[in-house]
């Protein structure tokens, strides 16, 4: 479980910023961790504000909501650079779906910690045909702190790191549930594939 570095100061002269990354394939409960880690921040009576790309409107235009519904409030923004002015003079940042923003999302997450703020990131690490998903390559090397959290894999039930899709589409970017995805391991995942 992770636990927050000095979440309870509040002091602004003792503010030191960081990146935390938490990584993993579709229904591994990366929002539901994002989610755990903002409410509590609220809970610290911290300033958060959360941001989510503008295409991923599956279950809610505005709110972040897991697979499992839980919810919480966000602004969907176009690009990265959104986050900058809509971040104001908030405590702690939230960002999910990671893997969709453009790469100055990279420069984004890094400004806004090193202004002195928390900023904590979900996202996708590998596409559907499990290679790296970009941008998260360069934020899991940006951030301080990263957690790959695992599914269940569909097929065996062992802990699964891949989401394997289950149409023909091949564009990187196909939104989608569990009528077209779902989690796999290593080995049910190649198990078909050349
Ligand atoms: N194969 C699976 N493995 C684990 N959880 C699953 C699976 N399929 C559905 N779920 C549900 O998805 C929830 C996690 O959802 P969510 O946090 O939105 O995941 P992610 O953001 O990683 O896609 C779990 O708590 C569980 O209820
Ligand atoms: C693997 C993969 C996924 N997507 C899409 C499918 C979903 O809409 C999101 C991931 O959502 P989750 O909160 O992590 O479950 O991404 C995609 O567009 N391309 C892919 O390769
Ligand atoms: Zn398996």
């Amino acid at each position: 479980m992770f636990i927050e570095p000095a979440i309870g100061n509040n002091n602004p002269k003792d503010k030191k910023g960081h990146i935390e990354v938490i990584c993993g394939s579709m229904f591994s409960g990366k929002t539901e961790e994002l989610i755990r880690r903002l409410n509590r921040a609220l809970i610290a009576k911290q300033k958060v504000e959360i941001f989510k790309p503008a295409i991923d409107t599956r279950y809610h235009e505005s709110d972040v909501v897991s697979h499992n519904e839980t919810v919480i409030r966000s602004t969907p923004v176009q690009f990265a650079d959104d986050i900058i002015l809509l971040a104001g003079d908030c405590d702690v940042v939230g960002i999910d779906e990671a893997q969709f923003f453009d790469q100055q999302i990279v420069t984004v997450a890094n400004k806004l910690a090193t202004a002195g703020k928390r900023v904590i990131m979900a996202g996708l690490d590998m596409d559907f045909e499990g290679r790296p998903f970009d941008p998260m390559p360069q934020l899991l090397a940006s951030a301080e702190y990263v957690t790959k959290v695992h599914a269940i894999c569909m097929k065996c039930g062992d802990l699964a790191s891949y989401s394997y899709r289950l149409t023909p589409a091949k564009e990187k970017v196909v939104l989608g549930e569990k009528d077209s995805y779902e989690a796999r391991c290593r080995k049910c995942f190649y198990e078909n594939k050349a």
